[in-house]
């Protein structure tokens, strides 16, 4: 039996931050141990800090712990640190790794601590892992190379992706593992409000409404798909990006609360390609390190096939796998390239919070939580 592990949260008040506290306080492997925010909630009890938006209630031993700034000195006692940061806080993108702020996500890495992140920030580093836990969970191989570039015995930084991306990514990385690579990756989302975080989109900028543009949604999507479904070099020091696929996303904020939707076509270099029946099956049995090592949080299914014609649908379907089962329906032939599909992702469980709960317990299981 694994210990009991201390986590501190950043941004525990925000939307990604108060889904965190909720995974995390009904976990047996996790216990809650520091929370910080803004120096406009440091100081605060967390009652008193958050806007509370979840439909379950504050868990208990949450609501009366003090909320710090977000540097590494309140933190020190952690044995993992989730970050839902926002991302004009969380550290200079495109700077190099030496760059330090004080609420930066790399001043907690050169604190030698053993850092999940869901910001933007640091997921185009050369040194820094992009990992969606159902998709490339072998990327963890290139942290030796982050500790040892970085003098760190313990720390280490890891980033998971886009929450739209992350739904997309699970059962392209299915199809890829089973057919072959893809060609062609053509996606048009319909993203929840949640996904802007809060007060996020306008009431009346979104009821009775479809806005047609998510700030830097689409180039995320379709430069994270690359480095995710990538390889890594020989010896785990260098990302190998996809050369061959090309990817086009079109991003849309839709009126619904929770879940982001995904319209996808594929080609698949392959021919001929495969049959629907044939990415049916492959997805309804795709298995992934998550669930072989028996992660707490792993769904049984990664992904769930529904052959009814009008699913999936945010409301009935965002909860499968509390949150962390992707939904695909509506598999179907393409005129245009093979096959399209429509699929489901919980933004703010598998697309955010989720995520780096299900990497915690896979990089403890892998021996990389000292
Ligand atoms: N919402 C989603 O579905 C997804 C979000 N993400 C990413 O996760 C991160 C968090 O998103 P979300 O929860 O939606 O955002 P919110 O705006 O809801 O929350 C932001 C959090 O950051 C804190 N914060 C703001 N300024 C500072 C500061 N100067 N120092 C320390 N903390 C600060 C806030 O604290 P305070 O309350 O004190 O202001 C709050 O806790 C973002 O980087 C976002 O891009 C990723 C995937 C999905
Ligand atoms: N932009 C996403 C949420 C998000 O914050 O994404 P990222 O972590 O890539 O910045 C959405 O609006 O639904």
């Amino acid at each position: 039996m694994s210990r009991v592990l201390k986590v501190g949260i950043l941004g525990a008040t925000g939307t990604v931050g108060q889904r965190f506290i909720l995974l995390l306080s009904q976990h047996p492997g996790f216990t809650i141990h520091a929370l910080g925010a803004s120096p406009r909630s440091a100081g605060k009890t967390y009652v008193k800090a958050t806007k509370w938006k979840m439909s379950q209630a504050i868990p208990a031993e949450a609501r009366e712990m003090v909320v710090q700034t977000c540097e590494p000195q309140y933190f020190n006692e952690c044995d993992v640190v989730f970050s839902g940061l926002d991302a004009d806080v969380a550290g200079d993108i495109g700077k190099c790794l030496c760059f330090i702020l004080r609420a930066d996500e790399m001043a907690f890495l050169k604190a030698d601590l053993a850092l999940f992140s869901n910001a933007k920030n640091y997921r185009t580093h050369a040194d820094v892992p992009l990992i969606v836990p159902m998709a490339n969970p072998s990327h963890f191989s290139l942290l030796n190379h982050q500790r040892s570039n970085y003098k760190l015995s313990k720390g280490f930084l890891v980033t998971n992706a886009n929450c739209s991306t992350t739904g997309m990514v699970i059962p392209l990385k299915a199809l890829q593992d089973a057919f072959g690579p893809l060609s062609k990756i053509m996606v048009t989302t319909m993203q929840a409000v949640s996904g802007a975080g809060y007060p996020g989109v306008s009431s009346l900028d979104i009821m009775d409404n479809v806005v047609p543009h998510i700030g830097g949604e689409e180039s995320k999507m379709e430069w994270e798909t690359l480095k995710i479904l990538g390889g890594l070099n020989q010896d785990a020091t260098e990302f190998d990006l996809l050369k061959t696929t090309k990817v086009s996303a079109t991003c849309n904020r839709v009126p619904v609360i929770d879940g982001h939707t995904e319209c996808v076509s594929i080609e698949f270099e392959r021919r001929p390609a495969p049959s629907v029946e044939e990415v049916i099956k492959v997805m309804e049995n795709y298995r992934t390190e998550a669930q072989e090592l028996g992660c707490y949080s792993a769904p049984e299914q990664a992904i769930i096939v529904s052959r009814d014609e009008d699913r999936p649908q945010p409301r009935l379907d965002r909860e499968n796998g509390k949150g962390y089962s992707v939904t695909v329906g509506r598999v179907r032939e393409c005129n245009v390239f093979d096959i399209k599909f429509t699929l489901l992702v919980h933004n703010t469980v598998l697309g955010a919070a989720g995520s780096g709960v299900l990497l915690a317990e896979l990089a403890q299981k892998k021996g990389l939580i000292v």
